[in-house]
């Protein structure tokens, strides 16, 4: 396995990300109102049936040009890595929120999200693999802003109470880094207070570890 070998084809300029970003972001959006609209709907059975020949027709029309299974982190000639695929923050991704991080010296990592139908579990309430979903990438990226990347290793949530559909905010913070590991803590909290505590263990994997000061400079927030 090599984290970087394998994800990258050439490096793409800044120039050719903005255009895709142009291109597949409004793309990405009008998906995710798709999925939204595909949970929801009420409308007549005709207007579904129609709606489907569309969507497939659709799909058809993507399909006529496209890459292997998943889109991987791309590098940029800038040395930034893009992770559009990313199924928390990924550009290209509807499944994704999106989470956009905030990162700053003073205080946690941060980012705010509208969690809607589409990330139930129990009823009105944001499935649990969600919010651990959502966890896993906040400390990994206040790891990665900390300039101490790495993979997950361990991940340990603690659900206090229910999360509610509607706003959700996501916070972490580095704690402390011993050698490769680095520990990270964080919370997801709605109005109604925190509703899930996590800790976690993000550990550079040993065959990258030749290049931790490459990962590190390749942080970039937003791109995951
Ligand atoms: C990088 C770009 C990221 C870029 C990604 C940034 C985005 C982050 C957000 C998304 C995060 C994910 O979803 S990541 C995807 C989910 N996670 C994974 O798929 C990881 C799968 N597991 C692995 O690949 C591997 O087991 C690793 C990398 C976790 C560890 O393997 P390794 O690299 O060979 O580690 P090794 O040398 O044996 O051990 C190093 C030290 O870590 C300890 N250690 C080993 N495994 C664990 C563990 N699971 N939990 C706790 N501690 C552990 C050892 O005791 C040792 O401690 P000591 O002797 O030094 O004290």
């Amino acid at each position: 396995m090599s984290l970087i070998g394998d994800f990258g084809v050439d490096p793409m300029t800044p120039e050719q990300f903005d255009a895709e970003a142009a291109l597949f972001g409004p793309l990405t959006d009008s998906v995710r109102t798709l999925m939204e609209a595909t949970l929801m709907s009420e409308a007549e059975a005709d207007d579904v049936a129609r709606a489907r020949a569309l969507v497939d027709e659709a799909a058809a029309l993507l399909n006529t040009r496209r890459g292997g299974i998943a889109l991987g982190t791309r590098w940029g000639t800038d040395g930034i890595r893009r992770s559009w695929g990313n199924a928390v923050m990924g550009l290209r991704n509807p499944v994704a929120p999106p989470l956009e991080f905030t990162h700053d010296d003073d205080g946690p990592s941060w980012a705010e999200a509208e969690l809607g139908g589409l990330y139930e579990g129990p009823p009105g309430l944001v499935h649990g693999g969600v919010v651990a979903l959502l966890l896993d990438q906040a400390l990994g990226s206040a790891a990665f802003y900390a300039g101490s990347p790495g993979m997950t290793g361990t991940l340990t949530v603690r659900y206090r109470q229910g999360t509610k559909l509607g706003p959700v905010r996501v916070e972490a913070a580095l704690d402390r880094v011993e050698g490769v590991k680095s520990f990270v803590v964080g919370t997801v909290i709605t109005p109604d207070g925190v509703c899930a505590e996590a800790e976690g263990i993000f550990i550079l994997p040993r065959e990258v570890r030749h290049l931790a000061g490459e990962l590190a400079q390749s942080f970039h927030p937003g791109e995951g």
